[in-house]
């Protein structure tokens, strides 16, 4: 992961653990049962299992099949960005800020193999007010293995009127059917 950051803004403060996040080791719970990245309801979804770590860290394993293929035995890099964005977002839980992309920026150092194992670790670099500056990597094979994929993103913190005013008209009404869709609180809200 990026050692340390030199091109982040000059209010940006150290990214810090909420005193009320999950305990490291706590599988991070799905912010929405049916997200491409980590629902458990999506059935053509990645299903990443998101784990807290120490800090502001979170890992997740990925196993690539041959349903995420781009080219003949090899993960689409698109596909390999979507588990990146993922794992840079749960963030949030850690930070407590429900947050969206604004800014991913993916670099693919190596193939990834159809068949192998992505070990996947994000951290919270830094924040700005709504802004959350964030690193991952994807490593083959183990979490001393090569380097395959690394990002850099910027998270924007929104509030759940973001939801509801851009989201779909059924899947609003879905979530309003049954809110155990949403896993998170919404955290620009203080209790
Ligand atoms: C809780 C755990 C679970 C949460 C777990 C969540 C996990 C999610 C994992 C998947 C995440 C996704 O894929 S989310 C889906 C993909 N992303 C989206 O759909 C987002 C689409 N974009 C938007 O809705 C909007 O552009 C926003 C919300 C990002 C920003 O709009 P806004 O609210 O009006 O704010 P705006 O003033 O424009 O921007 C705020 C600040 O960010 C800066 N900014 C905005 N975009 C950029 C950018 N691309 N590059 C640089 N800087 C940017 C602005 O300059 C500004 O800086 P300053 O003036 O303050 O200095």
């Amino acid at each position: 992961m990026t050692a340390s950051r030199t091109d982040l803004p000059a209010d940006a403060t150290v990214a810090v653990r909420h005193p009320d996040a999950p305990a490291p080791g706590t599988v991070l719970p799905a912010h929405y049962a049916h997200c491409f990245g980590c629902g458990a309801a999506e059935r053509h979804g990645l299903h990443l299992a998101i784990v807290a770590g120490e800090g502001v860290e979170v890992t997740a394993t990925f196993e690539v099949t041959e349903h995420h293929q781009g080219a003949p035995g090899l993960a689409h890099g698109g596909l390999l960005a979507s588990a990146l964005d993922e794992i840079l977002g749960m963030l949030g839980h850690l930070t407590r800020m429900s947050c969206v992309t604004a800014r991913l920026e993916t670099d693919f150092r190596r193939p990834v193999p159809v068949g192998s194992t992505l070990h996947l670790r994000s951290r919270a670099d830094g924040v700005a007010g709504r802004k959350l500056y964030a690193s991952a990597e994807g490593r083959l094979g183990g979490t001393d293995g090569p380097v395959a994929v690394r990002a850099r993103a910027l998270f924007v913190q929104v509030g759940l009127e973001h939801f509801a005013e851009h989201g779909r008209p059924e899947d609003l009404e879905a979530v309003a059917r049954d809110p155990r869709l949403i896993g998170v609180p919404d955290y620009t809200v203080n209790p």
